[in-house]
C-alpha cells in the first residue's frame, strides 16, 4: 500500500521511515553532543591499547623512549592558561591542550567513524561550536577531508609502522594517528609539530596510548609518502588495480569499477583517481527566471560555468552566507547535476508539456532547477521523496516555484492517486545509488560503500525506473540519472528496467540534450560525465522515450 501524504501544520509529511530519519539525523550530526575529551565509553579500551602499544613499541625504537619522555615533559611542564598556537603549546597540568583546529578535525573524523556521520554535514557544526573561522576553519577542514580521503593509504602505512594491523588499534588513538600521519605525509606541517600535536591529542582522548602513538608517528615520519608507497604498493605491472588503489587511496573494487566504466583505460582511470582526491570547487545553480549566471558570477566574485548556462564557480571552498543563496536566486549544485536535470527539459516532445515528475527529489537540488524551468514554461512539477525530512528539504528548496511536494514511495505509481499512470510529459528518476561519482565531495564515502550495497540499490533503481516508465505518457520522456558511473547502476540498471517494464521504449541520444560543443561525451546514446574530463561529478544520464 502506498505511503500517502498527510498535512501536518502546513507541512507535508508521511508516516513511516522514522528509523531512516533517525539514522540520517545521526549521520548529519543533528543531536550530536559534540563533547571532546569528555569521558566516553571507549576511554577504558583506549587505555588498554595504549598500555599494550607502549609496551610493544617501547623496546623496539630508541626514539620511542625519548619521544614518550618528551610528551610527558610537555604534560608536566604545562601550567599555562588555555589554548596555545597551532604548533607549540604546553597544556594545563592534567588536561592536555590540543589546538582547536586539530581538535575539531579529530572530532569530525571520530564522528564519521563512530556515528557513520557525513563529514560535510557534521564539520560545519563543530567549527561553529568551536568558533573557528578563516584560516583555522580552513586548516581544520583540510585536515578532516584529507585524512578521511586517504584513509586507506594512511592505514596501510600505519599498519607497517605500528607492526600490527591498524584494525587492532582502538578507535580513538587510531583516528588520532590517522590525523597525525596525514599531517606528516600529505601536508607541509613540520614533522615535530605533527608528532607533538598528535601525541597531545592522544593524551587527551586515550592517555595510556601516548607512548605508542609517539613511537608509531616517529616511524611514519622516517619516510616520505612516495618512499612508503614504493615499499608497500603492489607492482604496477603485475597488479595495476592494487597499485592504483593504494597509491591514490581508493578501495580496489571502486578502482575496478571506474576502470570498467572507462573502457579499461588505466591512464584515464588514474587521472580520475587523482581528481577524486582534490577538493572540488563549489558550484552554484543560478535559477532561470530569477537571475543571470554572468551577473551572479560578478556579484560573488566567481566565474560562469564552462558548460551549464546556470552554473557559477565560486572562488574559495565554502559558499558562506551569500545573498544570492539567501534570497533564492541560486542554490548550491554541482554543474553536472544541473546539466542532466536540464537535459530532461531539452528533449523534444509532441503534444502536451505541462506535467513534470521528479520521482526521487530529496533534498531538492534538481527539483529547484526543474521548478524554475517549469515556471518559465507554464508547466508544473510533482516532486516525490520517500524520506519525510528530505521531503521537507524539497519543500524549502522549491518555495515560490510551481512544484507540489509529495512524501511518498515513487514505486507506487498507479496505486497512489497523486501518481497516476500514463500521465506525465517528462519524468526524472535521479535514483538512489552508491554515489561513486561524487567521491570528491564526500571524503569518507569511498571507505563506507561496499560492493554488497549494489544488489539492493540496483533493485530499487530498476523498480523506480519501471515506475517512471508507467508514469510517463506515450510519447513522453524519462531521464534516468545516477551520481555513479558503476556500469551495474548505469547501463545494466537501465537496460534491465526497460526490458522488464513491458512498456515500449526507445533510447534518445542524450548528447544533443547537453550544451553544444561539450567534449568527451562518448558514442551515445547515454552520457557519462567525469570529474577529470568535465570538472563535474560523474553523473550518468540515459533518456528514454515511451512508445
Ligand atoms: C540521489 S538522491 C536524489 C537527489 C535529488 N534529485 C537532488 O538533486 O537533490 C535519491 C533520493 O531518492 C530518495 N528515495 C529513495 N527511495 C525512494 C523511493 N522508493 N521513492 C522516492 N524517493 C526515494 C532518497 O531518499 C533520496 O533522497
Amino acid at each position: 500500500m502506498s505511503e500517502r501524504t498527510e498535512q501536518v501544520g502546513g507541512t507535508e509529511r508521511s508516516r513511516g521511515d522514522r528509523g531512516q530519519d533517525d539514522t540520517d539525523r545521526r549521520r548529519e550530526g543533528r543531536g550530536r553532543t559534540g563533547q571532546f575529551g569528555a569521558d566516553r565509553g571507549g576511554r577504558a579500551a583506549a587505555d588498554r591499547t595504549g598500555a599494550r602499544g607502549g609496551a610493544d613499541r617501547g623496546g623496539r625504537f630508541g626514539a620511542d623512549r625519548a619521544g614518550a619522555r618528551g610528551g610527558a615533559d610537555r604534560g608536566a611542564r604545562g601550567g599555562g592558561g588555555g589554548q596555545r598556537d597551532r604548533d607549540g603549546r604546553s597544556p594545563r597540568a592534567g588536561r592536555p591542550a590540543v589546538d582547536l583546529p586539530r581538535q575539531a578535525a579529530y572530532e569530525a573524523i571520530e564522528a564519521v567513524h563512530r556515528d557513520d556521520a557525513y563529514a560535510n554535514l557534521v564539520l560545519p557544526g563543530i567549527l561553529r561550536d568551536r568558533r573557528l573561522h578563516g584560516r583555522d576553519a580552513a586548516f581544520a577542514t583540510e585536515l578532516t577531508y584529507g585524512t578521511l580521503r586517504v584513509r586507506g593509504t594512511l592505514d596501510a602505512i600505519l599498519t607497517a609502522a605500528a607492526g600490527r594491523d591498524v584494525a587492532r588499534i582502538d578507535p580513538q588513538p587510531r583516528d588520532a594517528l590517522r590525523l597525525g600521519a596525514y599531517q606528516l605525509l600529505y601536508t607541509r606541517v613540520p614533522a615535530h609539530a605533527a608528532v607533538s600535536s598528535t601525541v597531545d591529542l592522544v593524551r587527551s582522548v586515550a592517555p595510556g596510548a601516548t607512548g605508542f602513538a609517539n613511537a608509531v608517528l616517529r616511524e611514519v615520519a622516517g619516510k616520505d609518502v612516495d618512499t612508503w608507497l614504493t615499499e608497500l604498493a603492489p607492482s604496477a605491472e603485475t597488479d595495476p588495480i592494487g597499485h592504483a588503489a593504494l597509491t591514490y587511496s581508493h578501495p580496489q573494487w571502486i578502482v575496478r569499477a571506474f576502470s570498467e566504466a572507462l573502457g579499461g583505460d588505466l591512464g584515464e582511470t588514474t587521472r580520475l583517481l587523482i581528481e577524486d582526491n582534490q577538493r572540488p570547487p563549489v558550484h552554484l545553480c543560478v535559477r532561470p527566471g530569477r537571475a543571470d549566471a554572468v551577473e551572479v558570477a560578478d556579484e560573488v566574485g566567481g566565474a560562469p560555468g564552462a558548460f551549464s548556462p546556470y552554473a557559477v564557480y565560486l572562488p574559495g571552498g565554502a559558499p558562506g552566507e551569500l545573498a544570492v543563496l539567501a534570497d533564492g536566486r541560486a542554490h548550491v549544485q554541482d554543474e553536472g547535476s544541473q546539466l542532466v536535470a536540464a537535459a530532461l527539459t531539452a528533449a523534444e516532445l509532441d503534444g502536451t508539456d505541462e506535467r513534470w515528475l521528479d520521482l526521487c527529489a530529496g533534498p531538492g537540488g534538481k527539483a529547484g532547477l526543474l521548478g524554475a524551468l517549469a515556471a518559465q514554461r507554464g508547466a508544473r512539477l510533482t516532486a516525490v521523496e520517500v524520506a519525510e525530512h528530505r521531503a521537507n528539504l524539497v519543500s524549502q528548496a522549491v518555495r515560490g516555484l510551481p512544484v507540489t511536494v509529495l512524501t511518498a514511495d515513487g514505486r507506487t505509481v498507479g496505486r497512489d492517486p497523486d501518481l497516476p499512470e500514463d500521465t506525465f510529459d517528462r519524468v526524472l528518476v535521479d535514483a538512489p545509488c552508491t554515489g561513486l561519482g561524487s567521491l570528491r565531495r564526500r571524503p569518507e564515502s569511498r571507505w563506507r560503500r561496499q560492493p554488497s550495497d549494489l544488489p539492493a540499490l540496483t533493485r530499487l533503481q530498476r523498480e523506480l525506473l519501471g515506475a517512471a516508465l508507467r508514469a510517463v505518457r506515450p510519447g513522453g520522456v524519462v531521464a534516468y540519472v545516477t551520481c555513479s558511473p558503476h556500469v551495474v547502476e548505469t547501463h545494466v540498471s537501465v537496460t534491465e528496467a526497460a526490458r522488464r517494464s513491458g512498456v515500449p521504449v526507445d533510447f534518445v541520444d542524450a548528447r544533443p540534450l547537453l550544451p553544444a560543443g561539450m567534449p568527451g561525451l562518448g558514442d551515445g546514446p547515454t552520457v557519462q560525465l567525469w570529474p577529470h574530463r568535465h570538472g563535474t561529478d560523474a553523473m550518468f544520464l540515459a533518456v528514454l522515450r515511451r512508445g
